[in-house]
């Protein structure tokens, strides 16, 4: 299950971030950069007053990819339960040295490489993070303007980093200014952690820690959020002779895409469009929660992640897998798919399924 990460300044902002439910205790200084590192001395005063609640990780600060200087704060920092290292950017050789010198203290430290999104990531560094001992790898982003890691990295890509780093046997977590509506899509990935910041203050990432925004965010990542007390299973009751699913849609998503079963049609992509009918329970209008709806978003991610597993055949393989996604979502009742080709003459062809959720035991 996925854990929520709130990063905090200090003891009294960990026993708020507990209070609202967080998993790990992650001391940061937001004001001192994505890394920001808090003086040992606040890691000393947190780690004493979380007093083995939660597991407290720190970071070990902004640094040039230089062994040394990564060495003395990682050390500085060994109380912790575990400790973040960024790998900023720099050359490959740079960041293998700072990795290769870590590996001594893997062996008494519980090590998390941070790659950044907006930062030059290297996936192919998680191999070396495995060999060095490494504990964990997360991805966060530099920047806190302009969006949040999904806006930096597609969806497909961070699919790719959770699985690699989890082949490698690594802890995975994601991050980045991440919001409210991004815990969904995020989850379907099933990371080890999320992480947050600015969206457990009130206003700005250097704003306090609010207890309630904790709260709402660990709601979402525990998944709950769903039908409001009284609403019954399937939402807020249908009135009689009124239908009791609504309907959400995706028409007409264009991608290009590796498809077809000729020879022409290999080593090239195609247009190929996507449309997505999904029954899901009625809407109740007394839980205005993201938690509580099954959204678009979730059907986009989807068909941007077929689109990026390789070369298929058949656009029917693509309609049954694209169905059988969104049905895995229990909100989902039933979902029409509808995968067209669109350069094989001067109208579409393609095909249109419906598949139906069935029923418990049957
Ligand atoms: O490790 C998690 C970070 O502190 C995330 O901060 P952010 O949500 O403000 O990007």
């Amino acid at each position: 299950m996925t854990k929520l990460l709130a990063s905090v300044t200090g003891p009294e902002e960990a026993e708020l971030a507990i209070s609202g439910g967080a998993d790990i205790i992650d001391l940061k200084d937001p004001a001192a950069g994505a890394l920001g590192a808090v003086p040992p001395a606040v890691l000393a005063a947190t780690i004493a007053a979380v007093a083995g609640r939660r597991p407290v990780s720190a970071v070990a600060g902004d640094l040039p990819m230089q062994p040394d200087l990564v060495m003395r704060a990682v050390r500085e920092r060994r109380a912790a339960d575990f400790v973040k290292i960024g790998l900023f950017p720099a050359s490959r050789e740079e960041r293998l040295a700072v990795i290769g010198a870590l590996a001594v203290l893997s062996r008494e430290i519980r090590l998390v490489a941070v790659f950044f999104a907006d930062g030059d990531p290297d996936f192919d560094l998680l191999a070396p993070l495995a060999e060095a001992g490494f504990h964990g790898a997360m991805i966060d982003t530099m920047g806190k303007a302009g969006g949040g890691l999904l806006s930096k990295l597609a969806f497909p890509a961070l699919s790719r980093f959770v699985d690699a780093a989890r082949a490698n046997g690594l802890v995975t977590g994601l991050a980045g200014s991440l919001e409210a509506p991004d815990v969904p899509r995020l989850l379907v990935l099933s990371p080890d952690y999320l992480g947050f910041r600015g969206a457990l203050t009130n206003g700005a990432r250097g704003d306090a820690l609010d207890a309630d925004k904790v709260r709402r965010i660990a709601a979402l990542v525990a998944g709950s959020g769903r039908p409001v007390e009284g609403a019954g299973p399937d939402g807020a009751a249908a009135p009689a002779g009124q239908p009791v699913h609504d309907r959400i849609f995706v028409r007409d998503f264009v991608l290009d895409i590796e498809i077809g079963a000729y020879g022409h049609e290999r080593g090239r992509r195609q247009k190929v469009r996507f449309s997505v009918d999904a029954l899901i329970d009625r809407i109740d209008p007394r839980n205005d929660d993201i938690a509580a709806v099954y959204s678009y978003d979730l059907v986009i991610d989807a068909i941007r992640h077929l689109a990026e597993r390789g070369h298929t055949d058949l656009v029917e393989t693509l309609a049954v897998d694209l169905a059988a996604t969104v049905l895995s979502d229990q909100r989902v009742f039933e979902v029409g798919v509808r995968v067209e080709k669109l350069e094989l003459g001067p109208g579409s062809v393609g095909i249109e399924i419906i598949r139906r959720r069935q029923a418990a035991g049957g």
